[in-house]
């Protein structure tokens, strides 16, 4: 039986959902399924916004057919061409044959490719602010390229003010009754799948994204009828502010995520004495992440959303730990920026991972990587514990509003630590770093360096060093 939804007076909802699908586009774990929207006017002609995917064809095709009852089908608007919402216009077009496809030359071009009808003899088409009036309703149509194919074009009905953006604003997860944003929780149940939609299919496309947003800035939205998952009436700002940041590469959250890529372990027990040491200084909601079995979808999606990302993985066969290697190509893949990022690396012989991580990070835009970083030779020994703490006050620094000033306020009270100048070669010790690689442990005050300590640089004693002015 049909499945339709009522949204305006001459307007259906008449999609479906998949709760089987494991993989959205063979990548995407959606645990919660999907929908494939697709609207129906029913003016004084009828139009179609898009059709579906495949797998749920018999669905829609039942859903059009209960709308339309007596009525041909007139018109079919075709925004773009990927094949989770256009792989049935064929035996659309079989069914209805005498429809006409609204699309624009590029769409056009991608339907002689997927299919083998006569497209040419059926098109109407449109460009940049082409109009089309069904009767009560005009249709304006503009183009989004890259978003997030190049063809794309969305559509703005202006009678009702309605947005059909195509997979813009669009998410995972299926219909479940509530068709409309504003009738489920969606910063509890939905905003972290609009965040992994977003970030995983459409992140790499910032600057397109931008340009989208800044068409629509000039109309007056009143309705967004999505391609994936809800329809938006109510605070339609709330999701256009997160595109925002997103699209603009902005935190969405002053928070650390921490990821790891760990074989034995040791890495990973680094990684969560690190994530307790920055609880102790105040940072809160940190969450941390073994990049083996969380699906890099998610790991994306964490990036987008938080300042601060810590990266620690073992050294493998002289590269980066397999899981870890995948998930910054795909980090870079996606154009991450602006983010404050910390660096672990361990290895048993010749640890290289922590290099080669900096490598791929820093072919990335406008991302700071914190000098304090760390290097565990198999696993972390208690005398590295003053260059965690190092790591971890780096982190907190940018993170916890007035951490750094309390710090330097605690250091005050308790006499604060010193540098010294070796008058030969300019060499800095400083008593909060130490020596350690001389036996000297961070935190060691000058009078306590042994005698016999040399400069590391030069080699002359401790006679030679004057205090930092
Ligand atoms: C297959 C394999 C290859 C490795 N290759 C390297 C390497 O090239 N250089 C190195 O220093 N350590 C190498 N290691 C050692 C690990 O990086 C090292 O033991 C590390 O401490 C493991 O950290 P984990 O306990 O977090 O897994 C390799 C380990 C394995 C299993």
């Amino acid at each position: 039986m049909q499945f339709v939804k009522k949204i305006s007076e001459e307007l259906y909802w008449v999609g479906a959902n998949d709760r089987r699908l494991a993989l959205f586009e063979n990548v995407y774990p959606i645990p919660r399924g999907v929908s494939y929207n697709s609207y129906l006017w029913t003016d004084e002609k009828t139009v179609l916004f898009d059709t579906v995917d495949k797998a749920v064809s018999h669905q829609f095709f039942e859903n059009i057919q209960a709308v339309l009852g007596d009525r041909p089908l007139d018109y079919l608007v075709v925004t773009h061409m990927e094949p989770d919402h256009c792989a049935v216009i064929d035996e659309l077009v079989l069914r209805y044959p005498n429809v006409k496809i609204i699309c624009n030359t590029k769409i056009q071009g991608l339907i002689k490719q997927f299919f083998d009808f006569d497209i040419d003899s059926r098109a109407v088409i449109v460009k940049e602010k082409d109009t089309f009036s069904s009767g009560k309703h005009t249709f304006t149509f503009v183009s989004a390229p890259m978003v997030h194919w190049p063809e794309v074009m969305v559509a703005y009905e202006s009678t009702e003010g309605i947005l059909f953006s195509a997979d813009a604003f669009g998410t995972f997860g299926a219909i479940n009754g509530n068709i409309f944003a504003d009738e489920v929780n969606i910063d509890r149940d939905w905003m972290d799948d609009y965040r992994r939609y977003y970030t995983n299919i459409v992140g790499k496309y910032g600057v397109q994204v931008q340009a989208l947003l800044k068409k629509a800035a000039g109309l007056d939205i009143k309705m967004i009828c999505p391609l994936h998952g809800l329809i938006w009436r109510e605070n339609i700002g709330e999701l256009i502010e997160k595109y925002q940041l997103w699209s603009s590469y902005t935190p969405e959250d002053a928070a650390v995520t921490l990821f790891y890529g760990s074989i034995y372990g040791n890495t990973e027990n680094a990684v969560d004495i690190l994530a307790g040491k920055l609880a102790d200084r105040g940072v809160k909601n940190i969450t941390v992440y073994d990049a083996s079995v969380t699906h890099a979808s998610y790991l994306i999606s964490e990036a987008f959303r938080c300042s601060h990302i810590v990266f620690a993985s073992a050294t493998y066969n002289n590269g980066i730990f397999v899981s870890m290697e995948n998930l910054l190509h795909d980090l870079a893949a996606h154009n991450l920026q602006n983010r404050t990022m910390a660096i672990i690396q361990n290895g048993s012989w010749s640890p290289a991972s922590g290099r080669l991580m900096k490598e791929i990070l820093s072919s990335l835009k406008n991302n700071t990587i914190l000098e304090e970083e760390l290097t565990l030779k198999s696993s972390l020994k208690p005398e590295q514990e003053q260059s965690l703490d190092a790591l971890a006050d780096a982190i907190a620094a940018s993170v916890v509003p007035g951490f750094e000033n309390e710090k330097k306020d605690e250091g005050k009270e308790n006499g604060s630590m010193k540098k010294y100048v070796c008058d030969v070669c300019g060499y800095v010790y400083d008593e909060a770093e130490g020596d350690p690689d001389n036996g000297v442990a961070a935190g060691t005050k000058w009078e306590d360096v042994p005698e016999d300590w040399v400069c590391p640089l030069c080699g002359v004693g401790k006679d030679q060093f004057s205090e930092e002015a």
